[in-house]
């Protein structure tokens, strides 16, 4: 029988709750595994949704379960997964039958499919999604690309399936090919920074002010009731409030400093230097991940030059500067992430909604914060302005860089690592001063490579020296 209104692959994680929440939005779904008895086990506990859900041992089975013409969502892993399974769907679908990525796809990868699927069907979507878990069982963000009418066609259960913010889809087009997985990869690329500004900041709290962790889950929480609410201040106050149950012991002081990465994050920082997209802050969060690896190198480095960070004179920082710094970060991270955004909409000749995608953002994905509304107006407003120039985000700029300054200058003076941070403020010192030390580069460049420069005091681009020898 062929009645299933979609279909999905790939019961993981994200596709196991994506497909209980298409059932309780009312869809029927039927469903594929690659391991068997996945799929089995997920019907068997999916309980009052377990009607609407068609579980199927063959893609053969999937196919002839989904009412024409097909949508079928893919959530496997990145990469060769989603490759293998379009090739082994293709053969039993039809022309106008539609497959809907919805992994984390490198939107290069999203490109080539769209191309593909343009010459031999059948359709395409490139569809980021954000939530985690939770997100995909009762409300995901969803960034979607490729053909408007492809995403029209399944937009209805998008939107049902997405969170809700007053009552607004937390679900977008993005424009054609790779764009809606571009833009779920810079979301990813502003989520590794936030994280790491916090996880700075919890740095700070831990080796400098000798908080313990469930001091720092208290601060956290408070900043979760004021400008900074957000999702990952949320998560971070409940992550250093929690103990082992093993052991007793916090949480945060059992589990080892090695930070894993699927590669979104690196996506997002080799696309930006592609694009000569300036994003220190995201880049600084992917190099903190690499770094936190080196384990034993760190040890090593411990050993031979003292322990880095040292305890801060009492009263040097409080939480409120801490605060503060991390409202001014948090600005400059989203302002550079929607710079990039900006910046490959000519390269790859798209109309990324900016406004929008801030609207997407608000509910549902990881990135969502009080901030996301205003950051919306904010980009209504001026489409083409760096958000940190926009007069809501300035006054909050001009409140709190000193603070930002004063926390990465006191951690800095005292071996704290703080490399996002650091980024931040360096963003907006160069972005405050009209003057800047190029000249310098130009001198050298045209000092030993001949290549010119410009002059302040007269049109042209092609000056030399002669330079003193
Ligand atoms: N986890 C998260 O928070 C988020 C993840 N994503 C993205 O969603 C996608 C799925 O992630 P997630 O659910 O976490 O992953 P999981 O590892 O939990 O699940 C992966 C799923 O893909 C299947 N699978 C793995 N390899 C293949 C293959 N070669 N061919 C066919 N099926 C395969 C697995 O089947 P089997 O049971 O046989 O192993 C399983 O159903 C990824 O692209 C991920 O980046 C996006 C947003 C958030
Ligand atoms: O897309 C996500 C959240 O938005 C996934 O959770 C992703 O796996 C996070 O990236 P990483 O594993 O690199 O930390």
């Amino acid at each position: 029988m062929s009645h299933a209104q979609i279909g999905l692959i790939g019961l993981g994680t994200m596709g196991g709750m994506l497909a209980l929440n298409i059932a309780e939005k009312g869809f029927d779904i039927a469903v594929f595994n690659r391991t068997t008895k996945v799929t089995r086990s997920f019907h068997e506990t999916a309980g009052a949704l377990a009607p609407k859900i068609t579980p199927c041992e063959s893609l053969e089975a999937l196919v002839q379960a989904i009412a024409k013409p097909r949508a079928i969502i893919l959530m496997v892993p990145a990469g060769e997964p989603v490759d293998e399974q379009i090739a082994a769907l293709r053969p039993y679908l039809d022309a106008d039958d539609l497959i809907i990525d919805a992994g984390n796809a490198n939107f290069h990868d999203t490109e080539r499919r769209a191309a593909e699927a343009e010459k031999q069907g059948p359709r395409f979507l490139g569809s980021g999604v954000s939530g985690g878990e939770e997100g995909a069982r009762h409300g995901p963000a969803i960034m979607g690309g490729g053909a408007r009418s492809d995403w029209d066609r399944v937009a209805p259960i998008l939107n049902a399936i997405a969170a809700q913010f007053e009552g607004t889809p937390c679900a977008g087009f993005m424009g054609k090919g790779g764009s809606g997985h571009f833009v779920k990869a810079v979301h990813n690329g502003i989520e590794y920074a936030d994280m790491q500004m916090i996880a700075e900041t919890y740095g700070v709290m831990r080796d400098g002010m000798k908080l313990g962790a469930t001091e720092c889950g208290e601060i956290f929480a408070k900043w979760d009731e004021g400008v900074l609410k957000s999702y990952l201040i949320e998560i971070s106050g409940k992550v250093a409030r929690t103990a082992d149950p093993e052991t007793g012991a916090p949480m945060l002081d059992i589990i080892l400093d090695r930070a894993g990465q699927k590669g979104t994050g690196r996506w997002t920082a080799i696309e930006a230097q592609h694009l000569a997209a300036p994003i220190p802050v995201i880049e600084a969060a992917v190099m903190a991940r690499n770094l936190s690896s080196r384990l034993e190198a760190r040890a090593e480095g411990e050993d031979l030059f003292g322990t880095g960070p040292e305890a801060l004179p009492d009263g040097a920082l409080s939480a409120e500067d801490l605060e503060h710094a991390m409202i001014a970060g948090k600005i400059l991270c989203y302002a550079q992430g929607f710079e990039l955004l900006r910046a490959a909409n000519a390269p790859f000749d798209w109309a990324l909604p900016l406004p929008e995608i801030a609207l997407v953002w608000r509910d549902g994905c990881i990135i969502r914060s009080a901030m996301l509304d205003d950051m919306a107006s904010a980009l209504s407003d001026a489409p083409d302005r760096n958000l940190m120039f926009a007069p809501f985000f300035a006054d909050l700029l001009k409140a709190h860089h000193g603070a930002l300054r004063k926390v990465v200058s006191t951690a800095v003076a005292h071996g704290l690592a703080v490399p996002a941070l650091s980024m931040a403020l360096s963003y907006f010192d160069t972005m405050r001063t009209a003057r800047g030390t190029a000249n310098m580069i130009q001198g050298q460049r045209d000092f030993f490579g001949a290549h010119g420069f410009e002059r302040t005091d007269r049109e042209g681009k092609d000056f030399h020296g002669p330079w003193a020898m």
